[in-house]
């Protein structure tokens, strides 16, 4: 018979005490030679971590990261590479010739992103974050929306908005006091987008305490431990553990759209703007739906939910992109008065050739100032990098290397648009970069602000003409200098999830002219 002694007791809790270091040891391990194992050069991941402790502890924002890991890996002479995001491994493509061939020709290999997205969890079942199968089905049923006749459509949604700019630049100007650009052009792309997306006036260029405004805010607001938990965590557990993409927002953008949606019906109200849209492909007729359905390979027809949804992203991508590409486009213009000028005079000859009128044919005339956005974005890609997972496995062209599915792949976007192999000096801002015969000598994986292939921003077209507008707005009678407020430097964000968000607002000084 045998008895269990104190001592045996202690010898199996020392044991145990030994061997469970040793065995998370060995797994760590193994699991950070990943890459390695399958021929694929990596750096030097520690512990919990991988290459991405300064990120995972919100020290800097994801872009600043992974630009430092093109670099790293470039100093290499390395057309791709691999890292490890905790213990995720994460396939670097550096190669121009391999990331076109990624995003375009073998797109049905990295058709996804690999984000959360869980159809009970509603704010999160939208465009961007979908794949497969849904995603190509609800593209399709998009892609009309973003036309360029529907955005001739909406031309005066956006004109209106910059009337409301004079009463604030005025006001600075009369207190002696700087304006906040990122602050004013928030406010306008909100009022922009609430209108064309939501149906709603909340005018908070004239009241920036309104509802839409805060709720916008607490939208962009960093959550680190939700963050962490969307990039660190198995995707397909984080409904178990009671995730929500964003809990506290969700009712208000919910009955937003529901009260809008039963108020155009019950007063037959009809408007030019995306929610109207998105209100014609719900409500097809059943003729209609049983042709879509037959013709078009069970293409579906819009629920309540999916319209929620996709209002939501609209904000989302539409205020905060926007947003920063207007108060940084500012900010160097603010900094390079010879830019500034230049816009300003083009402005003004398009305005004396359309009578003083702001039209749609008149904003695709302002050349030089698209060329302006198009460097902002260059220096400033407010997606820093391209995220995508691996659906099919993928040999990689000329090797014996391939990528395993469910591996994810980060496109590095600031760090291709910083290299000075494609752009000399990079860190200038120098808008003749885009001029026509710049753009030739190009190929176009050296510019991936909007990303590329049948993944590419659906609201392109409209951010460009949203940018633009607003620019108009506040430089056509304005001039802007930096003051003591401007920062010298830009800072970002610390964030683990997309935007590059400039860490403090940009003040200029504003003089009416
Ligand atoms: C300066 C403005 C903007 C920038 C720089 C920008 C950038 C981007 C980028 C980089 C992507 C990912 C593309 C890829 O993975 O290949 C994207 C996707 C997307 N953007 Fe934009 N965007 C802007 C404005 C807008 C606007 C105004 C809207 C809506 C009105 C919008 C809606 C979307 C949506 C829905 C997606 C997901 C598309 C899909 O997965 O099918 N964006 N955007």
């Amino acid at each position: 018979m045998h008895f269990i002694t104190i001592e045996m007791v202690f010898y199996w809790l020392f044991l145990s005490f030994c061997a469970v270091p040793l065995i998370v040891l060995f797994i760590s391990k193994w699991r950070y030679s990943y890459w390695k194992r399958r021929g694929v050069v990596q750096l030097n991941p520690e512990f919990l971590f991988g290459d991405l402790r300064d990120m995972l502890t919100a020290k800097i924002s994801m872009g600043e990261a992974f630009k430092t890991i093109y670099f790293t890996l470039k100093n290499k002479k390395l057309d791709y590479g691999g890292i490890y995001l905790a213990f995720n491994p994460v396939f670097i493509p550096l190669n121009l010739q391999l990331i076109k061939d990624m995003l375009m020709k073998s797109f049905d290999n990295f058709q996804d992103r690999g984000i959360y997205n869980n159809p009970k969890d509603l704010l999160s079942y939208n465009l961007f974050r979908m794949g497969g199968r849904p995603w190509k089905q609800l593209r399709v049923k998009l892609t009309p929306t973003f036309t360029s006749s529907k955005m001739k459509m909406m031309f005066e949604t956006l004109t209106k908005k910059i009337d409301k700019f004079p009463p604030i630049i005025d006001q600075c100007i009369r207190d002696g006091s700087q304006i906040n650009v990122t602050d004013v052009s928030g406010r306008f792309t909100t009022d922009v987008i609430g209108s064309c997306a939501f149906g709603i006036e909340c005018d908070s260029l004239s009241n920036p305490a309104c509802d839409f405004r805060i709720y916008g805010k607490k939208v962009n607001e960093p959550n680190y431990l939700r963050q962490w938990m969307e990039k660190a965590f198995p995707k397909n557990l984080l409904p178990y553990v009671g995730f929500k993409t964003l809990r506290k927002v969700e009712d208000f953008y919910k009955n937003i759209v529901l009260n809008t949606i039963e108020h155009r019906e019950k007063n037959t109200v009809i408007r030019k703007d995306f929610m109207q849209l998105l209100l014609q492909l719900r409500n097809l007729s059943d003729d209609e739906k049983l042709i879509n359905n037959k013709e078009k390979n069970q293409t579906r027809v819009l629920s309540d939910d999916e319209i929620i949804a996709q209002c939501f992203i609209i904000f989302i991508a539409g205020v905060e992109t926007s947003t920063i590409t207007m108060a940084l486009a500012l900010y160097e213009a603010a900094k390079n008065s010879l830019i500034q000028d230049k816009m300003r005079q083009e402005i003004r000859q398009v305005f004396a050739k359309y009578d003083d009128k702001f039209t749609y044919e008149a904003a695709k005339e302002l050349v030089y100032m698209e060329q302006v956005i198009l460097e902002t974005l260059r220096k400033y890609p407010v997606s820093p990098t391209l995220p995508r997972v691996c659906t099919k496995r993928y040999n990689i062209p000329g090797t014996t290397v391939f990528i395993e599915k469910g591996t994810t792949v980060e496109i590095p976007i600031w760090g291709i648009h910083m290299d000075p192999d494609y752009y000399p000096n990079p860190d200038i801002f120098d808008p003749e970069r885009f001029s026509q015969e710049e753009k030739a000598k190009r190929s176009a994986s050296m510019y991936l602000p909007f990303g590329e292939g049948p993944r590419t921003c659906i609201g392109a077209r409209f951010g460009m003409l949203q940018v633009k507008t607003g620019l108009v707005g506040l430089l056509k009678d304005y001039r802007y200098s930096i003051s003591s407020k401007t920062p010298n430097t830009l800072s970002y964000t610390p964030t683990v999830l997309f935007l590059l968000h400039p860490n403090e607002d940009i003040f200029l000084k504003p003089e009416k002219i």
